[in-house]
């Protein structure tokens, strides 16, 4: 606080040279502080007034509203501060303000005299206290300069201040941009240097708390992104905290598993598989991390990998847990198929027997009959011409002959082969699948045999492995061998003879282990008739034969297992509740003769699910071409659920080939002539689509 002698001479010595300034021109920078210099001579180049002071540019309130709406945190963070400090002025006739960076005052809060000696220079709410309004003063100077700055009687620019001292300071933003300023003032005579420090140190807060909460918001942000992604994924993902307990889920997790949220939530996760994946990643660490496991869920076959939290000192916080749908098998990245098998806790699966899980590494114990069954429990189907395809592949599981799949397109021959190779003692190798058909003759010397450096241009310098060498231990599946090009079945004979391939370009020979499935959706007979498929190999892939009906001979009962066990593993990877369906949409589907056998099947119910948030299907929601059935379909309606379907077959060749060409006809017509999108509704490849269309003459 000024006192005395020594504050009056300075008083009069500040009032001396504002004079000098205002009516002279004349500065003794000896005298004065070079900021206040500054702003002297911008506020006179400005023309303000030098015997005003009272402010005349002032916001009415609904403008004023808005403007604190859109300072709304800097509002909320700096009143407990204005409060705190103006508890520790209180009765000594200051007040504290905030201001916004365009100098607009947001709040006052002071004692009542010094508020009213204000009042009365409109130094309030919505006043804007900048040097162009007001002349110099603490507020206005110190958002234009900067930096924190004292401004006493004489040294603003405005006589009416002249009997006031004020303190200011900047608030900055995390960045660094100045959003406002925090000011403090009070009569002159109690002007104190330390008003100025109490100011800064009070901005300081207000801008540290600022930091806090701006990071808060980030972290909601985070939060709610995470959230969000989390839900639109079609995995099941489930957080695990130290204990093993499930602490949150996705609603595909709860799909997946059978279970409500609310049930889910809260159970020990090993209750819920069955096992003890949590505690072998905790005790062994990144060892068991993010390894697949299999489990049985209601749904049939889950993948499961689970991924430790640590927190930066190292010590496991949690654990991150994804399921998924296992579609053919899980495969490594070297196409490896992995996984023993574990039992989930849904409502409807024994949780009794005490299996745990079985790592790829640890392996499943050869010749056991119950796990030698699993491989085969998600082939969906009871009718006699199923169970008798899976007697058969059961057979063909035990030994290493070579295996020939036939059916139609769509009819689940990779699910049987898969399922073969998981039964089988190759189970731990690898697991590789090609499609004979989609390989562009050019290359399927390569893809399948591989090449040696340089052999070729654009060839990788050190070679590459073909799918032979890929699937050494393991199985290789040969879909479509009916489109093998003719020289490259010699090829093909040649290797299955010889166990042996070599590289194109190459001249050493490789050992290769490899068990083959085949399969095929031609009549190998008559392609050998017609010479585009070469009998000694047809006799070589022939040893043992395994035909998968088409869904029209599987019987309405399969029809409807199939047609349940769809509805729920689609609508899990949808993330959308699980849905029946009724009667008559189900015996809708029964009369349909399905030539795209599963796969078609799934596309319908897929499409379904997209377009209807139903939780019942009804026959309006399904594809307009399955409503109006051919009169004398072959569907599958009246047939008994699960019984063989030997009668009534006849001859119904041409009546199907009319109502496919019926199919394809009312498919292209829904989509636009698209032929993928046609092909992908038709549950056929587009390729076997293009036969058809030159088949039935529907090209145009
Ligand atoms: N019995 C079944 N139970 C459950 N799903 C099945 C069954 N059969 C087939 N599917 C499903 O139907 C789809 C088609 O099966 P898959 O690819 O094995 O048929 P495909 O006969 O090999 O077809 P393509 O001849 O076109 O290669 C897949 O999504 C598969 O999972």
């Amino acid at each position: 606080m000024m006192a005395g002698h020594a504050g009056l001479n300075k008083r009069r010595n500040l009032e001396k040279n504002w004079e000098d300034f205002i009516y002279s021109d004349k500065l003794d920078l000896n005298k004065l502080n070079s900021d206040i210099v500054s702003s002297w001579q911008r506020c006179k180049k400005a023309e303000v007034n030098p015997l005003g002071g009272k402010c005349d540019h002032i916001y009415g309130r609904d403008r004023l509203e808005q403007i604190c709406e859109s300072n709304k945190m800097l509002l909320e963070v700096a009143t407990p501060v204005i409060e705190s400090v103006y508890h520790t002025v209180q009765g000594s006739g200051f007040m504290v303000v905030l201001v916004n960076n365009e100098g607009i005052i947001l709040k006052t809060m002071g004692d009542y005299q010094t508020l009213n000696s204000a009042e009365r220079l409109n130094f309030g709410q919505g006043a804007v206290w900048t040097e162009e309004s007001v002349g110099t003063n603490a507020i206005g100077t110190s958002l234009t300069s900067g930096i924190p700055i004292q401004i006493t009687g004489a040294e603003h620019f405005c006589s009416h201040h002249h009997v006031w001292t004020c303190s200011a300071a900047p608030i900055c933003g995390p960045e660094g941009h100045v959003l406002g300023c925090l000011d403090m003032s009070g009569p002159y005579d109690k002007m104190h240097p330390h008003t100025l420090g109490m100011i800064v140190a009070a901005a300081q807060a207000i801008e540290s708390q600022l930091r806090r909460e701006l990071s808060k918001s980030e972290l909601e942000l985070a939060l709610k992104k995470l959230t969000t992604a989390v839900d639109t994924v079609t995995d099941g993902i489930m957080y695990i905290n130290g204990d093993g307990i499930i602490t949150d889920a996705n609603i595909p997790a709860c799909n997946l598993l059978g279970l409500s949220y609310g049930r889910l939530k809260g159970m020990r996760f090993n209750h819920v598989l069955g096992g003890d994946i949590v505690s072998g990643c905790f005790t062994a660490g990144a060892s068991a991390n993010g390894e697949d496991f299999i489990i049985s869920a209601p749904l049939g076959r889950l993948v499961c990998s689970v991924k430790t939290i640590t927190h930066s000192n190292g010590t496991i916080g949690g654990a991150v847990a994804v399921i998924r749908i296992q579609k053919n098998g899980v495969r490594g990245p070297g196409g490896h198929c992995t996984g023993g098998e574990m039992k989930a806790a849904g409502p409807s699966t024994d949780t009794g027997s005490g299996n745990g899980p079985v790592r790829p590494s640890g392996g499943v114990s050869s010749g056991t009959a119950s796990r030698q069954a699993a491989p085969f429990n998600g082939i969906i189907g009871c009718s006699q011409p199923v169970r008798a395809a899976i007697n058969l592949a059961r057979r063909a599981a035990a030994c290493s002959s070579t295996v020939l799949l036939l059916g139609e397109s769509g009819s689940g021959k990779e699910v049987f082969a898969m399922s073969i190779h998981m039964a089988s003692d190759r189970r731990q190798g690898p697991f590789i699948p090609v499609n004979c058909a989609s390989l562009p003759s050019g290359l399927i010397q390569s893809e399948l045999f591989g090449y040696s450096g340089g052999s070729f241009t654009g060839a990788k310098r050190d070679g590459q492995r073909g799918k032979f060498e890929l699937a050494h231990g393991g199985t290789l599946f040969l879909d479509e061998i009916g489109d093998m090009p003719l020289e490259m079945q010699a090829n093909l004979l040649r290797v299955l003879q010889e166990k042996a391939v070599m590289r194109v370009g190459g001249s050493k020979i490789i050992p290769v282990d490899v068990r083959v499935i085949a399969a095929t959706n031609k009549d190998l007979l008559r392609e050998m008739q017609q010479g585009r498929f070469r009998e000694d190999l047809f006799y070589r892939i022939n040893v043992l034969c395994i035909e998968i009906p088409p869904v029209r001979d599987r019987g309405a009962g399969d029809l409807q297992l199939l047609t349940q066990h769809l509805l729920v593993s689609i609508a899990a990877r949808l993330g959308r509740p699980v849905c029946k369906i009724d009667s008559a949409a189900m015996k809708m589907l029964a009369e349909y003769h399905w030539p795209g056998n599963v796969r078609e099947l799934a596309n319908v119910l897929e499409q379904v699910l997209i377009i209807t948030d139903d939780d019942v299907i009804r026959v309006e929601h399904l594809p307009r071409y399955l409503q109006k059935p051919a009169r004398d379909s072959q569907g599958l309606a009246g047939q008994v659920p699960c019984e063989p379907e030997e009668s009534g077959r006849g001859n119904p060749v041409s009546t199907l080939e009319q109502i496919e060409k019926q199919a394809i006809r009312e498919a292209l017509q829904r989509f636009d002539g698209n032929i993928s999108r046609t092909a992908r509704a038709l549950g056929i490849g587009r390729n076997t689509l293009y036969d058809k269309l030159k088949k039935y003459d529907l090209k145009d």
